[in-house]
């Protein structure tokens, strides 16, 4: 059965990929910006969308997954989305998102939870549960109450009565806050719906947001999702606004240092909390230090009594540092790293898994084996590649420039089963200009608490150059920082973080940089095999009258071609039928007036577009293989 995720990618692709919205291959997650796309997208369907239908439907079917407590739960996208909703206003090349918050509206895509509660004074009269505050109070008050949700609701189980009362809170809770943005109508209107209002609110549009109260990001969601605190506690100013949001992901995670700071053992806690919870599944997934059961105690999108016992009287800019403070320091890993960082890197590094198959990816059989066998397999079983099998802390991909590198990398993000984070080395140099071995430093912390975790740095070469007097300090301290995170002077034994650098010019590594990128992959020129493979592949979708032979024909015209200079030829041929139009009016023809891509229309391509690598390139790669590769490279090119 498709997974949640991927149906929502699957309907992102359908919606907006169709419409060029987005090109699938921008630098950052696709696949992540696609569900925080589609997330946010989602808030701002109306009831009688079409699509939002489809939403109701998919978080019907998979109700379950709406609040599990792992990376995949849709509350854990709240972060992202917030994160990119903010990040795209400064990302418009890459990811142009036509979210602004004045189209987030109310949506109504959950069904309601029946919910039958037995209060205190006569237990055994069920009533179902409308918000109202009649309802919500006399759950409150009830001594003993049990709240159980018909069993597609909550994946078969009862919800806890913590959960009942959590809801109750939150719905209390929630009347201040209605009256300040002038939602009672909505209320009113959803009034029979289960729902738990939640305030969207996008980082730094506080403002805006204030200024159009009909257009307030208040929705409906069963139980849980994104939740901005308005409430007392805060200045409706738009000040903090960046800090103003936290997700049910928050709430665990304070939920859980205090559970630390008493003493206790976070994994009992869960242990424990887990046979009165929703019980989803069972398994237990690591994140960011914690041990999370899926069956663990419900936390709700709210705040809690707990919380506010632990806030005491802070208020403000004081609260929310202190939230943050206390939500990283809640890992022992992320001590002394910079929240912030840590945020950026969740966000913008950690990426979600770009679709890309090993046979999408053209020949290159050896690298291909060989990064199953020393990544793919070890993460996958760790219980049988230990000791002297265990898998090499660094890989170096070296080759010719649109060979597939990059390609390799999102394939193993995609096939490895591990969490991957993606950085471009320019970026540690320049984005994050006097921040950046923080950034390393950052990075590999975060990669640890997400294990097994591969690091891939596309450029590796810009970031460990050799060392020379006249670099810039900066550099030279990202790259001792980086040289000590690989070394493993900071990361244990036992740790499952693999580091994959790309390269197109090896021979200016550093020499200790060389030395930690154990295994180090030639990723040569296409042969004629994959040539072949590259046209088949490419052209597949097109309409062509080319036969076998042809492509043949082509495979041998084309040595010396990159897997790129192999993609800007056909491209370049399949423009040829468009261009023997002539003088036609462009605007007037019919697609079937365009004529299939022949052979004549890649000979002349030819003409257009050659070789991007020089033979004494070629040479110089080869030589370097010779000299620091692991080998099993047959020299290609012809
Ligand atoms: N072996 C291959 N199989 C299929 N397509 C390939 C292959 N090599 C390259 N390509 C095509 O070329 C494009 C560019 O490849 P990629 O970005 O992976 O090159 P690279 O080796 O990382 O180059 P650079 O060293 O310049 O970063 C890919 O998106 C893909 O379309
Ligand atoms: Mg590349």
């Amino acid at each position: 059965m498709a997974s949640f995720e991927d149906n929502f990618v699957y309907y992102y692709q359908c919606q907006k990929f169709k419409e060029n919205e987005f090109d699938p291959f921008v630098t950052c997650s696709v696949k992540r910006k696609c569900l925080a796309q589609f997330y946010l997208a989602s808030l701002s369907l109306t009831s009688n969308d079409a699509s939002c239908l489809l939403l109701e439907e998919k978080l019907q079917s998979y109700s379950a997954l709406v609040d599990k407590r792992s990376e995949d739960g849709v509350n854990n996208y709240a972060r992202s989305s917030l994160a990119l909703a903010a990040h795209c206003r400064n990302d418009t090349q890459q990811w142009r998102s036509n979210l602004r918050d004045a189209g987030v509206t109310i949506s109504k895509f959950l069904r309601p939870l029946n919910c039958e509660l037995v209060n205190s004074t006569s237990p055994n009269q069920c009533s179902s549960w409308d918000v109202t505050e009649e309802n919500i109070s006399a759950l409150l008050s009830a001594q003993t109450h049990n709240c159980t949700v018909t069993s597609d609701d909550c994946g078969g189980q009862n919800i806890s009565k913590h959960t009942a009362e959590d809801y109750a809170c939150y719905a209390l809770g929630r009347p201040a806050i209605a009256n300040q943005h002038q939602i009672n109508n909505t209320r009113r209107q959803e009034q029979n719906d289960y729902h738990v209002f939640t305030y969207l609110h996008t980082t730094g549009h506080n403002k805006s947001l204030e200024d159009r109260p009909e257009q307030q990001g208040f929705r409906m969601m069963g139980g849980s999702a994104v939740y901005g605190k308005q409430g007392s506690n805060f200045s409706s100013t738009g000040q903090h606004a960046s800090n103003m949001f936290h997700t049910a992901r928050d709430e665990m995670n304070l939920q859980n240092l205090k559970w630390h700071n008493k003493g206790n053992n976070g994994a009992n806690h869960y242990a424990a909390g887990g046979g009165a919870g929703c019980g989803y599944g069972g398994q237990l997934k690591r994140s960011l230090g914690t041990r999370r059961g899926v069956t663990n105690k419900f936390i709700p999108p709210i705040r809690s009594s707990m919380e506010d016992d632990f806030e005491g009287a802070c208020s403000g800019n004081q609260r929310c540092q202190k939230w943050e403070q206390n939500e990283i320091e809640a890992d022992e890993r992320l001590k002394n790293i910079d929240p912030k960082m840590v945020q950026l890197i969740q966000s913008e590094i950690m990426d979600n898994k770009t679709a890309v198959t090993w046979d999408d990816i053209a020949g290159l059989d050896f690298a291909k084996s060989t990064i199953q066998e020393v990544v793919v397999w070890p993460l996958l079983r760790p219980d049988i590649f230990t000791g002297l099998r265990r898998p090499p802390k660094g890989i170096l991909l070296f080759g010719p420039p649109g060979t597939g590198k990059t390609l390799i990398g999102k394939c193993i993000a995609s096939q490895s089963h591990s969490t991957f984070f993606s950085i471009s080395a320019s970026s540690l140099t320049s984005k994050w200009i006097g921040d950046g071995e923080k950034m390393v430093r950052a990075l590999f912390a975060v990669a640890r608490c997400h294990q097994p975790a591969v690091v891939f740095i596309d450029e590796i070469d810009s970031l460990l150059t050799q060392r020379s007097d006249t670099e810039h300090e900066s550099s030279r301290r990202i790259k001792t920082e980086f040289l000590v995170q690989l070394d493993g002077a900071a990361t244990a034994d036992e740790d499952r973080i693999l580091v994959i650098g790309a390269t197109n010019r090896p021979q200016e590594l550093d020499e200790a940089a060389r030395r930690r990128l154990v295994k180090k992959l030639y990723i040569p020129l296409p042969e004629f095999e994959a040539r072949h493979q590259i046209v088949e592949r490419l052209m597949f979708n097109e309409n062509h009258c080319m036969t076998e032979q042809d492509v043949n024909d082509i495979s041998l015209l084309t040595a010396g071609y990159s897997g790129a200079d192999m993609k800007n030829l056909c491209q370049e041929a399949s423009l040829g039928p468009i261009r023997s139009l002539g003088f036609i009016d462009i605007q007037n023809i019919s697609p079937d007036q365009v004529r299939p891509v022949t052979l004549d229309d890649f000979k002349s391509a030819l003409s257009r577009v050659r070789a991007s690598v020089s033979p004494h390139d070629l040479d110089s790669y080869v030589a370097w293989d010779k000299l620091y590769g692991s080998g099993g490279t047959v020299v290609s090119g012809t």
